[in-house]
């Protein structure tokens, strides 16, 4: 809830990031508090208990445990599932893994906007409710006009929502390809084919350690032996070998390697095989792999360290590669503090530390992130001064006093490509063409909801910007039934478990509770789903590959 006046400019307090916030003006559209204790009131929608179902090796202990501790605060404290503000209203409180056949209840769509639990769709049963959820007006103009009037709107269904933000990254004009040397290239994308520079191997070489040998044995064997990197060894004539290192040139005129577990000297030192020699074994011919202008890897492939190894060999000491699109991220916002605990009806900043690294981690380089307090001015001044292809800000979408987002658009003439999107959480989400190539998303400023936004818009642009491609959707059964929201796509939080995804509890708004525990975020359509039905999965970046590898 946003601090609703006075008080010293938290943004003033500290020094880490620039605050450049003076107003006098507080955000007060969350101004009812809630009745009893305040409780955040996020219904699980899932029956997700049963801790026992054998690991997928993609989930990890931090989930793992995370889920269970999630199911036992449940089952201890039901209390907590709802908005105490609404209790007298939801017979099913304490019940804490709502079933699937739960009548819907009706809605509290005001209320519990005001208690930023708008994306609570089992708080809202009616679908005749989400229009006026949604803010629509059935004569608003379509998402992508250029729209002054931005506080109403028609929200834009999900799947196109994500469209729109990568056809939108499809019109910018592609960057300039950027050299970078080998160790700096982790996670970026190849901008042009990767094409051999030389034959792979580059040489005759041997596959074994052994004897080199030519022509039928037994063989004399030469005095001297070969080790990889020395000098081109001599020919050898019919009858000879000579011994040789794995990965060493194999003389000309040699006609086999004999490993050495194969071979046997007998007391004048000749060499007899053991075994059947085939002409060419363990002999890797130059070429093998590659010639020379051959393309190893197409433009747009992601720079991973198997794609590093493979450069080197072929010859690379820098890779061309698409420029990191540069975000800027402005946190929006005078009730948020960045350290300590929350007081005095201050929060802390929760997207400040979450969204650069995970902006890192979808390939983007963030080269700003502000605090900007609820000041319209500094918002305006920010967006003209920046030149980022991306400006991510949180907070301030809604239509709140102090929500800055849209009039600022507006006064930029900005062109509004998404206004609103039909998903739960993170409905105000909003993506705008400040110029031909720099965008702005706007992410609300409830933490679950904005991360929402960011996988919704954000993503997708940034990876097309980024050089990446969209990765390939892929489902997963969903083991338990979860609700819908009537007329509007769910996010919610899973684990990844002996292959069903398994929602997560704490997948309120203005949770990260869920999200913190999670293998990633189901897609949950209109209406909900049933137990065994493929639910698309949106991967956290880090719970494939881990934190080490990612953010680079
Ligand atoms: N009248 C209406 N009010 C609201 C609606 C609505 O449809 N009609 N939608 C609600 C929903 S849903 C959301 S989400 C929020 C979005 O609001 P804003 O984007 O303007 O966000 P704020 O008001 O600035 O903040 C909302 C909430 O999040 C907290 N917050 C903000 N920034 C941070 C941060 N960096 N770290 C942690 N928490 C943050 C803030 O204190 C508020 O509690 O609007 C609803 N209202
Ligand atoms: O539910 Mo709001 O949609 O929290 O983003």
């Amino acid at each position: 809830m946003a601090r609703e006046g006075g008080g010293q400019d938290p943004a003033r307090r500290h020094g880490t990031w620039h605050g450049t916030s003076g107003t006098a003006a507080r955000r007060g559209h969350h101004a009812p508090r809630p009745a009893a204790a305040p409780n955040t009131g996020d219904h699980a929608p899932v029956a997700a208990g049963g801790d026992s179902a054998p690991r997928s090796p993609r989930a990890t202990a931090q989930a793992d445990q995370a889920a269970r501790e999630a199911e036992q605060a449940n089952q201890a404290d039901p209390a907590h599932q709802g908005d105490h503000s609404h209790q007298a209203e939801h017979a099913h409180q304490g019940n804490h893994s709502l079933q699937a056949e739960h009548a819907p209840h009706t809605g509290q769509a005001g209320q519990a906007q005001h208690n930023g639990q708008a994306g609570q769709p089992q708080h809202t049963g009616r679908p005749g409710q989400s229009a006026r959820q949604d803010g629509q007006s059935p004569s608003d103009p379509p998402p992508g006009h250029k729209n002054r009037q931005h506080h109403r709107h028609a929200a834009t269904p999900w799947p196109e929502a994500r469209a729109i933000a990568a056809r939108a990254a499809r019109a910018v004009p592609p960057p300039i390809p950027v050299p970078v040397p080998l160790d700096a290239a982790l996670g970026l994308v190849l901008a042009a084919p990767l094409t051999a520079l030389t034959d792979l191997p580059s040489f005759d070489s041997s596959a074994m350690d052994g004897w080199a040998v030519a022509g039928p044995g037994p063989w004399d064997v030469c005095a001297d032996g070969i080790l990889a990197g020395h000098e081109v060894p001599e020919q050898l004539a019919d009858g000879e070998a000579i011994r040789i290192a794995t990965g060493a040139r194999v003389p000309g005129d040699a006609t086999a390697v004999v490993r050495s577990e194969h071979g046997r000297l007998d007391d004048k030192g000749r060499l007899h095989a053991q075994r059947e020699v085939v002409p060419g074994q363990d002999i890797r011919p130059r070429g093998q792999e590659c010639r020379t202008g051959d393309q190893l890897l197409p433009p747009g492939t992601l720079v991973t360290p198997a794609v590093l190894g493979l450069a080197a060999a072929a010859g690379y000491d820098e890779l061309s590669t698409v420029p990191r699109p540069r975000v800027e991220v402005l946190v929006l916002g005078d009730e948020l503090l960045t350290e300590g605990r929350p007081r005095d009806g201050l929060i802390r900043d929760a997207l400040g530390p979450m969204l650069p690294p995970w902006l890192r981690a979808l390939g983007a380089e963030v080269v700003a992130a502000r605090r900007l307090g609820d000041d319209a001015e500094a918002l305006y001044t920010a967006i003209t001064t920046s030149d980022a292809d991306l400006i991510l800000t949180t907070g301030g979408t809604a239509a709140g006093p102090v929500d800055h987002v849209h009039p600022t658009l507006s006064r930029l003439g900005a062109e509004l490509l998404v206004n609103g999107v039909k998903v739960r959480p993170g409905h105000p989400m909003l993506l705008a063409r400040i110029r031909e190539n720099q965008h702005l998303v706007g992410l609300p400023g409830n933490p679950l909801a904005a991360v929402s936004g960011l996988l919704t818009l954000a993503e997708p642009l940034l990876r097309l910007l980024a050089g990446q491609g969209t990765p390939e959707p892929y489902t997963v059964p969903v083991r338990d039934a979860v609700h819908g929201h009537p007329s509007d796509t769910r996010l919610v939080p899973v684990v990844v478990r002996d292959d069903r995804a398994v929602p997560l509890h704490y997948y309120g708004p203005a949770m990260l509770r869920g999200i913190a525990g999670a293998d990633g975020l189901a897609v949950v359509p209109p209406g909900g789903a049933q137990p065994g039905q493929h639910l698309e999965i949106l991967d956290l970046p880090w719970a494939l590959s881990g934190i080490g590898v990612c953010f680079t």
